[in-house]
């Protein structure tokens, strides 16, 4: 089965649009972990068998594992996913692109190193940098668009040809880049009126869209100005607020809390 016929059959049978997002952040981690070798596996897999029931997908972000020097411990995690939890698809979230020859090692180090089902790309080097990813295609390819942050307007809504440069993004992804149908678009919760405009210029095409939780995206404001028409669409990512929703001994049932709260929240407005 390929990403996207994952993705779509784990929206219907979990019935969430919910991504718990996997950062781990060892200052955060209760006071359990302390002195545990393999604290950043122990507690991620923690919140992954808590939180499955209530999401569509998991998205590890790699710079908070290669940080700590846990890159084993991201393989074993995704690994985790796959047999514990079959049918939830995991996003790689490592925001990669390079010249093609490079881009070849990324798509390889996201897809057969860490056996990621999708991996988030940066267009900015041209499609060239991104075919390698295109060309997986069973796998997904999530393509920073209109990014969460404060500053991504600062470049992503230059007027290119009268338009800003996002929309040239999402419109070359939907009408030129997305040949598989593996494609989906990075925009930030926090950014409505733009949901709006990019699901108007892409049609169905998927979004990943981080920034509701810590970062205070709407969540009502994402879902009724991007889902599509069936109601999905959307795979609505939450990390640091379902994370460390508390620093006790309930972490794993306070994520689990969080995450259907979340789930109940955007099915609210489907
Ligand atoms: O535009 C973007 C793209 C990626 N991210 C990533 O998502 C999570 C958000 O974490 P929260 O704790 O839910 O704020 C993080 O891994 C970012 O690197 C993003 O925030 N915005």
């Amino acid at each position: 089965m390929s990403f996207m016929q994952a993705l779509r059959a784990r929206w219907a049978d979990s019935h969430s649009l919910v991504c718990v997002g996997l950062d781990p952040e060892p200052a955060k981690f209760p006071a359990a972990f302390s002195g545990d070798d393999d604290a950043v596996f122990h507690f991620c897999r923690d919140i992954v068998d808590a939180t499955a029931p209530y999401v569509c997908s998991f998205k590890p972000q790699i710079a908070h594992f290669a940080a700590l020097r846990a890159e084993d411990a991201l393989e074993r995690l995704v690994a985790h996913i796959h047999t514990a939890h079959p049918g939830i698809p995991v996003i790689l979230d490592s925001k990669r692109g390079d010249i093609g020859s490079t881009a070849q090692h990324y798509a390889s180090e996201a897809f057969d190193r860490y056996g990621a089902d999708a991996v988030t790309a940066n267009p900015y080097l041209g499609r060239d940098s991104v075919q390698p990813f295109l060309d997986r295609a069973d796998r997904g390819v999530v393509i920073l668009c209109r990014t969460s942050n404060a500053g991504a307007g600062d470049l992503q809504d230059l007027l290119v040809a009268d338009r800003p440069l996002y929309q040239h993004v999402a419109a070359k992804v939907a009408n030129e880049w997305n040949a598989h149908g593996n494609c989906m678009l990075v925009v930030g919760a926090t950014w409505p009126e733009q949901l709006r405009e990019i699901r108007t210029i892409v049609g169905d095409v998927p979004f990943l869209v981080p920034g509701v939780g810590a970062q205070g995206g709407d969540v009502q404001a994402v879902v009724e100005n991007a889902k599509t028409a069936d109601g999905t669409g959307l795979v609505v990512s939450s990390s640091r607020a379902v994370l460390y929703a508390s620093s006790g001994s309930d972490y794993a049932q306070a994520a689990a809390q969080a995450a259907m709260a979340l789930r109940d929240q955007i099915n609210r407005y489907r």
